[in-house]
């Protein structure tokens, strides 16, 4: 039997179990076992890299968006309006059989958007190229899920179940369960908060099942044991998805109302090329980026190519900052000057482990340059995004 056999097996025997106190460890086990045959099928099948013909793309600019979306929905439409890149677009689905790569400009950085082929239920069974383009989307750092605003609402139920079936978490944040396995010691179990949704006998029929039997755990909240399996697992990606409503032209005014008032939804036609701005907006604000303008000592900030650092990927302290920069550059540091919102007064002297803010200016003093030369020029600097200036006006520089 293969392992999607395998898999509908224990999905059937879930189906067909009543939910009640008694059949609830049976449920948590049936679980795990499921959990560990998907991990089974995302490893790549023997003798290929992973990714696949026509969906290997280098990595480009300050951040990856994929676009994720059944046929037809108008991502290729989407991808040729956003970034000037042209990818075909057509009536009839799997227009777009590879992954097509474009540029979005924004807010000084750059950011890679990928088109993708359409994508249908039990791509997570390797349907359509739906591992291809899965892998792809792993890859990215925000996903767009585009939708068609005259369809079903159930598509984006059957995507996200879809995604999370090869680990992708949306919009969430991993448990706050601390998990650690051990050579000895059996299992030690621990929780903060109150427990609804698991307890003590159900963790370790999990653990159990995985065959670990040394092990420290501490349940931080009322988590659940899908939480749990995802803990031990320990591959579950977790990222920031929009939903796109593409089509609205063709729909009314009250079901355009209803689909933008939905959490982390906006509403788009790219036809009539509307509320594209807003979707730029809320998607560079998924993304986390963090830009720092440095300020080389004794002259201006230079505004126009800031250093673009990630909370999400390699972190935007003042150390990161450095590693950026030059990695032997921490070695050299005297101290750190800090202008902007991460800083408690206009300059800061920080030290490396200071985590920067968007927009924050940075000026390095390394130990064998001069201390406090050029220091202050700073403050007759009239150019630049206005929130400095603002803020130089409510703390004015006194160096
Ligand atoms: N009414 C309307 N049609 C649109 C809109 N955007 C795209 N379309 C149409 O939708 C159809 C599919 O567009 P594509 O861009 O090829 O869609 P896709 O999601 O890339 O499709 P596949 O590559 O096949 O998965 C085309 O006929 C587009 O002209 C829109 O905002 N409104
Ligand atoms: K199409
Ligand atoms: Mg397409």
């Amino acid at each position: 039997m293969g392992i999607i056999e395998k898999i509908k097996e224990i999905e059937a025997e879930m189906a067909r179990t009543q939910k009640n106190k008694a059949t609830e460890y049976h449920l948590g086990q049936l679980k795990a076992k499921i959990a560990k045959l998907r991990t089974q099928l995302l490893e790549p099948p023997k003798g290929t890299s992973g990714a696949g013909e026509g969906f290997e793309v280098t990595k480009y600019g300050h951040g990856r968006v994929a676009l994720i979306g059944f046929p037809s929905v108008g991502k290729s439409t989407l991808l040729t309006m956003l970034t000037g890149t042209h990818s075909e677009a057509a009536s009839y689905e799997f227009t777009t059989l590879t992954c097509i790569p474009g540029i979005i400009h924004y807010n000084g950085t750059k950011i890679q958007l990928l088109d993708l082929p359409g994508i249908i239920e039990g791509a997570s069974e390797g349907k359509g190229r739906g591992r291809q383009v899965i892998a792809v989307s792993k890859s990215s750092d925000v996903v767009l899920m585009v939708l068609d605003a005259s369809k079903s609402e159930g598509h984006r139920q059957i995507l996200t179940k879809e995604l999370e079936a090869v680990g992708l978490r949306l919009n969430k944040r991993p448990p706050q369960i601390y998990f650690k396995k051990k050579k000895t010691g059996g299992i030690s179990f621990n929780s903060t908060a109150p427990l609804t949704h698991v307890d003590e006998k159900l963790c370790y029929q999990i653990l159990h099942e995985y065959k670990i039997h040394n092990a420290e755990i501490l349940f931080r909240e009322d988590a659940t044991v899908d939480d749990f399996i995802d803990v031990i697992e320990g591959n579950r990606k977790y990222m920031k998805c929009l939903y796109v409503y593409n089509k609205i032209d063709v729909i009314g005014i009250d079901d355009v109302d209803n689909l933008a008032r939905q959490p982390n939804s906006i509403v788009i036609s790219c036809n009539l090329n509307l509320n594209l701005d807003r979707l730029l907006a809320k998607m560079w604000e998924a993304m986390g980026l963090v830009r720092i303008y440095t300020k080389p000592q004794g002259q201006q900030p230079d505004f126009t190519d800031p250093v673009v650092l990630s909370a999400d990927r390699g972190g935007c302290s003042v150390e990161d900052f450095c590693n950026h920069i030059h990695r032997s550059l921490v070695k050299e540091v005297k101290y750190v000057l800090v202008w902007g919102t991460s800083a408690r007064h206009n300059p800061q002297n920080c030290g490396l482990s200071q985590v920067l803010q968007d927009e924050d200016v940075v000026q390095i003093v390394k130990k064998k340059e001069r201390e406090g030369e050029g220091r202050g020029r700073f403050k007759s600097h009239t150019t630049g995004p206005a929130r400095i200036a603002d803020r130089e006006k409510k703390a004015p520089l006194k160096q």
